[in-house]
């Protein structure tokens, strides 16, 4: 696991910076005046129970909605107001936590729409051969991915495992600089979380990683930097050690003290 930090001081290298982000629906406030930061590379966990507003963090991060306060900097620009697209091309990428891929389509036609979507105009839906950045792509998501038996595959009859992989393979298919994945290995068997898992960890460097997580275990192994949230705001951050034995998350989240 790589080196502690304390991400309140920490600002010479944050890639995402949330400042005291709030956003209500109707008098319920989702989320109320959060703030954490991301250092560039590492893996950061978001966690809670049911309903403590990690979904809608994301969607706020990633422009799916706007918030009533606070400001989302990302390399130390602000991109508040900014839609996903927008978004993506500044180097945000999202996966779902329901599966956007298209099933009628094969693994390649997937990876190329994804690998194309960055390209202006007409050329998005151009044959791949005549894109040779996007096919570059293609090949090395192929690769680094483990799809190379299931290329010609439709992505309808995959497994749910290979489904939820392929789902990341597109949402890095456009080289992002942070990746947001939300609940990445919900309804995976346990050799597919595991596989998973490294997988994530082998991106993270390049790459950093934002994760709404349920698998409490998979969270604690993944991240270089949990924050907890509950009833819409943040109970405490810090490295999984620390999270796990702290009282307030133990009994805020876990329900009842455990042994760490
Ligand atoms: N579009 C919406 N309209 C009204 N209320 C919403 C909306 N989206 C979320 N909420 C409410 O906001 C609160 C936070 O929901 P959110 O989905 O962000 O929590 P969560 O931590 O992701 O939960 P879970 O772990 O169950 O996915 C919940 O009370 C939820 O019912």
């Amino acid at each position: 696991m790589s080196a502690r930090f304390n991400s309140s001081t920490s600002d010479g290298d944050a890639i995402l910076d949330v400042q005291g982000l709030s956003v209500s629906f109707g008098a319920l406030k989702a989320v109320d005046q959060v703030s954490f930061r991301a250092p560039r590379g590492k893996i950061v966990s978001l966690i809670g129970p049911n309903g403590a507003g990690k979904s809608t963090l994301f969607n706020l991060v990633s422009g799916a909605i706007r918030p009533t306060q606070g400001e989302v900097l990302l390399n130390g620009e602000r991109v508040t107001a900014l839609t996903p697209n927008q978004l993506l091309h500044k180097g945000l990428s999202r996966s779902f936590q329901i599966t956007k891929l298209f099933f009628d389509l094969s693994v390649i036609e997937n990876l190329r729409l994804a690998a194309q979507a960055l390209e202006s105009g007409g050329r998005a839906f151009q044959p791949l051969s005549r894109s040779v950045h996007a096919r570059q792509r293609v090949d090395e998501l192929i690769i680094q991915f483990g799809l190379e038996e299931k290329v010609y595959e439709l992505a309808g009859y995959l497994s749910h495992g290979e489904q939820r992989r392929l789902e990341i393979a597109l949402a890095m298919a456009s080289r992002p600089k942070l990746l947001l994945l939300d609940e990445p290995t919900q309804g995976m068997s346990h050799a597919d979380t595991l596989e998973t898992a490294g997988l994530i960890k082998s991106l993270a460097g390049d790459v950093t990683v934002l994760l709404v997580e349920h698998d409490v275990g998979l969270v604690m192994t993944l991240s270089d930097h949990v924050v907890v949230m509950t009833q819409g705001k943040k109970l405490t951050e810090g490295s999984p050690q620390d999270v796990r034995a702290n009282p307030a998350v133990q009994s805020a989240y876990f329900g009842e003290r455990q042994d760490a």
